[in-house]
């Protein structure tokens, strides 16, 4: 079998099925919002939408969508857009991340977003990151230490004081 390079190999995929560490009704949630953030992508360039839902500590929901601009390296990922309006809405503790583009197979996130989830994921890197399919079939479940060993945070910058 020949995988693309969006597709997750190091992980389980768990076709129409719930993740028993989070409650249903916000594994759906965080599904059907990251599928629906879709629609709110600006990326008339790349025609690639991603959308995007973080649940925060406090258990709200918020969305984010890609925006791209005509200067290319201007675009901004859906993952990051949701970050910031999180955390200049007052968030910055995230228990949850969804993500969902408009492809068959599950894609990841990139580099530069999961450095950005990274600073507001939970002390241990255990918060899951949930890859979402385009109709949400799928999903790739993989926490954000999986998906960024070894990796360098704010308590790196404290070894100097
Ligand atoms: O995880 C990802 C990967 C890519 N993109 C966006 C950036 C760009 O707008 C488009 C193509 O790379 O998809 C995201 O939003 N999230
Ligand atoms: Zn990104």
């Amino acid at each position: 079998m020949t995988y693309s390079s969006t597709m997750v190999t190091q992980s389980t995929t768990l076709p129409e099925s719930k993740d028993p560490a989070i409650p249903d009704s916000i594994f759906h949630t965080l599904k059907e919002k990251a599928i629906k953030a879709r629609n709110l992508s600006y990326s008339p360039y790349s025609k690639f939408r991603v959308g995007c839902t973080i649940l925060t500590d406090s258990d709200e929901f918020i969305v984010g969508a890609n925006v791209e601009n005509a200067s290319y390296g201007g675009a901004i990922c859906a993952e990051r857009t949701a970050i910031v309006k999180a955390v200049t809405d007052g968030h910055s503790v995230f228990k949850a991340i969804a993500i969902s583009t408009d492809l068959e197979s599950c894609a990841s996130p990139c580099g530069i977003c999961r450095q950005v989830i990274r600073e507001f994921s939970d002390k241990e890197l255990k918060m899951p990151i949930y890859m979402f399919n385009a109709d949400g079939s799928k999903f790739v479940r993989m926490t954000v230490g999986e998906l960024l060993p070894l990796s360098f945070g704010p308590d790196d910058l404290k070894s100097l004081e």
